[in-house]
């Protein structure tokens, strides 16, 4: 049996606006193993976002835990919670995750110290296809381009679990294609890979789709 990287129980999250209530989730339990490509569907509204920002601890439930390698990511003050997600999970989200006043070779160096980490830029940039764009500033690259910066900096650490959020939203079907292959590839070296997606592209590479809909797991 592989182990057990990522598991969350009961997770329970509300938000209030004003008047308004809305229970994004409701109850979300499952557990991912290491090596395992996971995608989380659902229709807009139906708590993707808000359970990846559990997952990757930027947010904090209001029930429930998610557990990390074994150790309690979540009710922990959030510079804990950061070092845990430094130590290991890299994160993509749907606003990129890059900062314009630096070039891809100094986001991903940036992201490096802050995981102590001493992958190669160089290979890591090789490995998304942005080799020779390493002196480029966000600012200057196409869409496709800013998505396998995002996955460089995301994978400057070696995390053993990988979280992204609609990766491959603004990508043509080429770059999606080659997205997914690394994806994949990352789950087949035994990493774990958890990716929200609307697409059936994704949906095809996964090992395992969890359905959400109104802040719950459904079996399909
Ligand atoms: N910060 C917030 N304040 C208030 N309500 C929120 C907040 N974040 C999310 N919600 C609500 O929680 C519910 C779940 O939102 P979430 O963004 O997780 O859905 P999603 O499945 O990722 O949607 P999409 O596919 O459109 O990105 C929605 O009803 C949303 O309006």
């Amino acid at each position: 049996m592989r182990p057990v990287t990522l598991a969350v129980r009961d997770l329970y999250r509300f938000f209030r606006a004003g008047d308004e209530e809305t229970l994004a989730l409701r109850g979300v339990s499952f557990e991912v193993t290491a090596g395992e490509l996971v995608v989380i569907a659902g229709p807009s509204g139906s708590g993707k976002t808000t359970l990846l920002n559990c997952l990757a601890g930027l947010d904090e439930p209001d029930g429930g835990a998610v557990w990390l390698d074994g150790r309690r990511l979540s009710h922990r003050p959030e510079a804990e919670r950061a070092r845990l997600r430094a130590s290991g999970i890299g994160v993509i989200f749907q606003y990129d995750n890059l900062f314009a006043h630096l070039t891809v070779a100094g986001n991903v160096r940036f992201s490096q110290r802050l995981q102590k980490s001493r992958m190669d830029v160089a290979v890591l940039l090789e490995a998304v296809g942005l080799a020779g764009r390493g002196s480029s500033y966000p600012g200057q690259l196409s869409g496709g381009e800013l998505a396998r910066a995002g996955l460089a900096v995301a994978l400057a650490g070696d995390p053993a679990v990988l979280i992204a959020d609609e990766p491959t939203g603004e990508l043509d079907e080429t770059t999606e294609h080659r997205l997914l292959g690394m994806l994949v590839s990352r789950s087949m070296q035994g990493k774990t890979v958890i990716v929200a997606s609307h697409s059936a592209n994704v949906r095809r590479v996964a090992d395992r789709v969890l359905q959400l809909r109104d802040g719950q797991v459904v079996t399909p």
